[in-house]
């Protein structure tokens, strides 16, 4: 059944965040991993989404947080075991996103064999932008993503360069996991990933499509 709330908003949905890494092959190598041989997928909660106008909270147990600048892909219908060739009729729209990473709880997380929730799913770990309907981008392959701190460039890169196609991906993880009207792919982060501070301004866009700025700062404890 048809929902009447709008895609246009779908951060409120409080639907999955599904994103992928290791889907850049010069991302792999400035991480040191290993070209994956199939998707490599991890959830952030809904919790983690962020929009303009709120800062992205550096969380207390992290000395390093990354910027990582990612296309993502909103569902638009129930999605399950779907083939690479209808893969695209399930797609909603697309949003420019930032899969904030605390990078050195992450490499913790890596040596001890934990899942990288700390490092990847916390509060404000997921800013997205405004929602673009699929209608305005007909093929998301060939879309320049870019992040810039402070002014300064810091990733540009080519969704051409996706190991694993939009199709691929969508395939791939609705055969694992049913994906939802609303639901979110993060579709992995090109190179360039680094660390950001306290004080410090994300600007990220898609080509000149759209553009989006956060701030930095650190999360306080509760006493
Ligand atoms: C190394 C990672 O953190 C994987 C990831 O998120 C990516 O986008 O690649
Ligand atoms: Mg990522």
């Amino acid at each position: 059944m048809a929902s009447s709330r709008s895609l246009a908003r779908f951060w409120e949905w409080g639907k999955n965040i599904v994103c992928v890494g290791r889907n850049y092959a010069e991302h792999a190598k400035e991480m040191g991993n290993a070209l994956p041989a199939e998707p490599l997928f991890f959830l952030k909660p809904s919790s983690a989404y962020l929009r303009e106008g709120s800062p992205i909270l550096r969380p207390y147990y992290c000395s390093d947080l990354h910027h990582e600048v990612e296309l993502g892909v909103v569902i638009g219908k129930r999605t399950q075991a779907v083939s690479q060739e209808a893969a695209m009729e399930h797609v909603g729209g697309y949003a420019l996103c930032l899969d904030m990473t605390a990078r050195d709880t992450q490499k913790e997380c890596k040596k001890k064999g934990l899942p990288w929730t700390l490092a990847k799913a916390f509060s404000t770990s997921c800013p997205v932008s405004e929602f673009v309907p699929k209608e305005k981008i007909p093929d998301p392959h060939k879309l320049k993503i870019w992040l810039k701190v402070n002014g300064q460039l810091r990733q540009e890169g080519e969704t051409s360069s996706m190991i694993f196609s939009i199709p691929h991906l969508i395939s791939y993880i609705s055969e694992i996991v049913t994906l939802e009207e609303g639901d979110l792919i993060l579709t992995g982060s090109p190179s360039g990933v680094g660390s950001v501070q306290e004080g410090d301004e994300i600007e990220a866009g898609i080509g000149d499509i759209l553009s989006m700025r956060f701030k930095v700062a650190q999360q306080t404890r509760r006493s």
